[in-house]
């Protein structure tokens, strides 16, 4: 569904993406992860068609190469910018109508499709309202409606959650995991939480260059077991037995995949053991525990979370580790859908570079208020046939609203 190789993307000579490579398979929901300026936007942008590469050896999304044909890319997916610029002085059905022209699609189609995805989104209700007057919660809901309304295979969604309160938060969390069944999504955040809950499968990029990719799960043990002071894993024992500690650490370090078996403090009658080794040793340790008569009363599988996991990759403290293959042609890991994957509990820390651990690119920096560069087709920038090619700055202001014709209000078909 998205294949990505060598992608490059330079503004100037910053270099925003930097030889990016993935894919993501029909119905993968993907998590899109990186601190601020990491590049998810960029890259987002560029398979959405709005934005052309530097450099790409191969860009396809649905079917359709972005390079050559980014317009049959913008109809076959459903994008929501990280901003969404709407018509404020259009009302809801009325702006759904217009976007659902540029998709070219019917007025008998769009009289149903109108209604079903406002309804989908919970702002059905909301259909006669100005969007201007529209909260910030119900604007990105009116967003993802119209991301919805061709009924994309893929969708693309740049920070969906941005700006909104957690209820609201959650709300959007839940439409998105529900919309996951039926579409390819790749969407972007910041914030560990939300795509640890989304996305079954993650890819965390930093200073534009893929450093995970992988299932949760793969990247907790392939990483976690990189860097300093962490570990894949490790099994908390604390138990009793007439045996010395040290004879009770030898019999541990026997079992089939441990490693390292350290003593720690005794407390009471009770030794303490720190085992680390392959995955998860708890039943092997229950297991000799029963046979040597150990009384156990503590059994615990420590490991690190994707949270700890990151923050090491952005300080460096790991090095990256990508799935197999994956400087050349990635071999993603495909995950079913996200309705079968657990949502692991998280902290919901968001996360953010730590200082001085980020080479600053000179131009566009977060925070400073500059034009952006937008190259349009795109229903939400001002202009509807520029090339591609030919960036144009402006300010980020909404398009002007389009005049709908007053003797044909729902317009004509396509
Ligand atoms: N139009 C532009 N001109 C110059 N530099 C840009 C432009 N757009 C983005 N950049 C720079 O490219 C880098 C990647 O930006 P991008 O917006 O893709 O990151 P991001 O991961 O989406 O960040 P955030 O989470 O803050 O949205 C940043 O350093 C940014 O300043």
């Amino acid at each position: 569904m998205i294949e990505v190789a060598h992608l490059t993307r330079r503004y100037g000579s910053a270099t925003a993406v930097d030889d990016l490579s993935f894919e993501v398979a029909k119905g993968e929901v993907v998590g899109f992860l990186g601190p601020n300026g990491a590049g998810k936007t960029t890259t987002m942008r560029i398979l959405a068609g709005y934005l052309p590469a530097t450099r790409a050896e191969r860009l396809l999304v649905a079917g359709h190469d972005v390079m050559r044909d980014s317009m049959a890319v913008r109809r076959a997916i459903g994008y929501l910018p990280e901003s969404v610029p709407l018509y404020p002085e259009l009302r809801v059905e009325e702006m759904m109508r217009f976007q659902g022209r540029l998709h070219r699609m019917s007025r008998q189609d769009l009289r149903t499709r109108i209604g079903e995805v406002l309804d989908r989104v919970g702002v059905l209700d909301r259909r006669k309202q100005l969007v201007g007057t529209l909260s910030r919660g119900l604007k990105q809901r009116v967003g993802l409606a119209v991301a919805l309304l061709p009924d994309p295979e893929v969708l693309i969604l740049d920070e969906p959650t941005s700006g909104l309160d957690p209820i609201q938060r959650g709300e959007v969390r839940n439409l998105i995991a529900a919309l996951s069944s039926e579409h390819t999504v790749l969407l972007s955040s910041h914030i560990l939480a939300e795509i640890e809950a989304m996305a079954p499968r993650v890819i965390i990029i930093h200073e534009g260059q893929k450093v995970a990719d992988g299932s949760q799960d793969q990247i907790i043990q392939r990483l976690g077991a990189s860097g300093s002071g962490g570990g894949a894993g490790h099994v908390l024992v604390e138990a009793a037995a007439p045996a010395e500690a040290s004879a009770m650490a030898e019999l541990m370090k026997s079992l089939p995949g441990v490693e390292t078996v350290t003593l720690g403090d005794r407390v009471g009658i009770h030794h303490s053991f720190r085992v680390s080794g392959e995955g998860d040793l708890r039943e092997d340790i229950g297991a000799l525990a029963m046979t040597q008569g150990w009384a156990l009363r503590e059994l615990t599988w420590k490991r690190p979370t994707l949270e700890q996991i990151f923050t090491r990759l952005v300080i460096g403290d790991v090095a990256p580790v990508l799935s197999e293959g994956a400087s050349s042609a990635p071999a993603p890991v495909a995950v079913p859908n996200a309705s079968n994957a657990p949502a692991p509990v998280t902290s919901g820390l968001e996360l953010s570079m730590p200082q001085g651990a980020k080479k600053p690119l000179p131009l566009g920096t977060p925070g400073t208020a500059q034009p952006k560069t937008i190259y349009s087709l795109n229903p939400f920038d001002r202009g509807a046939s520029r090339d591609l090619s030919k960036p144009v700055s402006v300010d980020p202001v909404p398009p002007a609203a389009p005049k709908l014709d007053p003797l044909d209000p729902e317009g004509g078909d396509a």
